[in-house]
C-alpha cells in the first residue's frame, strides 16, 4: 500500500516523458465507503479509468489518464476539495452543503438520489415553524442549522454520526433530519416525514470555488458526460416518407437536429436521433403512428458530446 504523502510527492512531478510531456496529474478523491462508493467507481470505470480492485487501497494512480484517486469519506471530499488538496471529488450534494466548504458543483452524477427531510413520531402533526425550542437530531448539522436559520426557526441541533432514527425513541430528540431514499427506515422507527424535502440530492463532482480550473477536469467531465449520455439516453433509426418528415423530426429532435439520409426506395428517407432512455417506447409508438417503419432503438456504448 502506497502512503499518501509518498504518492503526493510523485504528482507534484506530474506525468513525465509521455506525449503531454510534464504534465500534472488531476487528483481526484472518490468516495471509499458507503452508498455512493460503488456506483463512483463503476462510473470512473465505465468512463476508461483504472479503479482499485482491492477496497483497502487509499490511492491508485491512472498514469495513462493523468489521473490519481484517492479513495476518502464522502463526508471529508467537500473539504479536501475546498482546502485546495485536491483538485475536485465526488461527494453528495448534502455533504457538500453541510460541510460549507468552498467548493462549488460541476456536474451532476445521476447516482445516490434521496431526499433530505425532517421527521416526527407518527401523529405528532408538526410544521417547520413549531421546530422553534425543539431538539432535532441529525448528521447534517450545517445544512439543517442553514435551513432553519433562512426561516428565523431557532432550536436546538443533536449531532449525532449515524443512525439518528433511533434518537428520539431513546430521548435524544423530538424531531430528526436525514437522507431518505425509499423510506423504510424511518418507517421502521415509527416515523413520518413533515415538511417541504431541504434538499434533493444526489452524487455531485466538485471542484474549489473562486479558483482557477483544475487543468484536466475539462477532460474528465467530457468522460463522465458520456456516460450520463450513454446511459439515460440511446439511438432511434427509422424509415420514413417525405411528408410526414417534419412532424417525425419533431418528435425526435435529437441533439442537435437528426440525421437524415436518403433511402433507396423513392420519397422515403432514413432518420437517426439521439432520444432519452425513458421516452423510448412512448416516441416509437407515436412514430409508428405517424406512419415511421423499421423503427430501430440501439444502446450507446460510449459517446463524446
Ligand atoms: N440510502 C441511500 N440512498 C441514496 N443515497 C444515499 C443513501 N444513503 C446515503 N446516501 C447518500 O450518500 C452520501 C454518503 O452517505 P453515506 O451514508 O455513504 O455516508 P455516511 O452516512 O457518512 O457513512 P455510513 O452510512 O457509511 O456510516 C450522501 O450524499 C447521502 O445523501
Ligand atoms: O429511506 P431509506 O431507503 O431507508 O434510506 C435512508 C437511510 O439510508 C442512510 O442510512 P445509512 O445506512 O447510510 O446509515 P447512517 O444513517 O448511519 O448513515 C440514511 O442515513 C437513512 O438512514
Ligand atoms: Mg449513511
Amino acid at each position: 500500500m502506497t502512503s499518501l504523502g509518498s504518492v503526493d510527492r510523485e504528482a507534484d512531478r506530474g506525468v513525465d516523458g509521455g506525449a503531454d510531456g510534464g504534465r500534472r496529474l488531476i487528483r481526484v478523491a472518490v468516495p471509499n465507503k458507503g452508498a455512493l462508493s460503488e456506483s463512483a467507481s463503476g462510473m470512473l470505470r465505465e468512463a476508461g479509468y483504472r479503479q482499485r480492485t482491492d477496497t483497502k487501497e487509499l490511492v491508485l494512480l491512472d498514469e495513462a489518464n493523468g489521473v490519481e484517486f484517492f479513495y476518502l469519506r464522502p463526508r471529508d471530499i467537500a473539504v479536501y476539495v475546498g482546502e485546495g488538496t485536491l483538485d475536485v471529488g465526488i461527494t453528495g450534494r448534502d455533504m457538500l452543503l453541510d460541510s460549507r466548504a468552498p467548493v462549488t458543483e460541476v456536474l451532476p452524477l445521476g447516482f445516490g438520489r434521496s431526499r433530505f427531510r425532517f421527521a416526527a413520531p407518527a401523529g405528532s402533526g408538526l410544521d417547520v415553524p413549531s421546530l422553534q425550542g425543539l431538539r432535532i437530531a441529525t448528521s447534517y448539522a450545517g445544512l439543517v442549522g442553514g435551513y432553519l436559520a433562512e426561516r428565523g426557526v431557532t432550536a436546538r441541533l443533536i449531532s449525532l454520526d449515524g443512525a439518528v432514527e433511533t434518537a428520539i425513541r431513546l430521548g435524544v430528540a423530538d424531531v430528526v433530519a436525514d437522507v431518505v431514499e425509499t423510506g423504510t427506515t424511518l418507517r421502521q422507527a415509527g416515523l413520518e416525514l413533515f415538511g417541504e424535502p431541504l434538499l434533493l440530492s444526489e452524487a455531485v463532482l466538485i471542484r474549489r470555488r473562486d479558483a482557477a480550473v483544475p487543468g484536466g477536469l475539462e477532460g474528465l467531465e467530457r468522460r463522465l458526460n458520456g456516460v450520463l449520455i450513454a446511459r439515460n439516453y440511446v439511438m432511434m433509426d427509422y424509415d420514413v416518407a417525405d411528408d410526414v418528415m417534419d412532424a417525425a423530426c419533431a418528435i425526435t429532435p435529437g441533439f442537435e437536429g437528426p440525421t437524415v439520409s436518403p433511402l433507396a426506395r423513392e420519397g422515403w428517407q432514413a432518420v437517426r436521433a439521439l432520444v432519452p432512455r425513458r421516452e423510448a417506447q412512448q416516441v416509437m409508438d407515436d412514430l409508428w403512428g405517424l406512419g415511421a417503419r423499421a423503427i430501430l432503438v440501439t444502446d450507446i456504448a460510449a459517446c463524446r458530446f
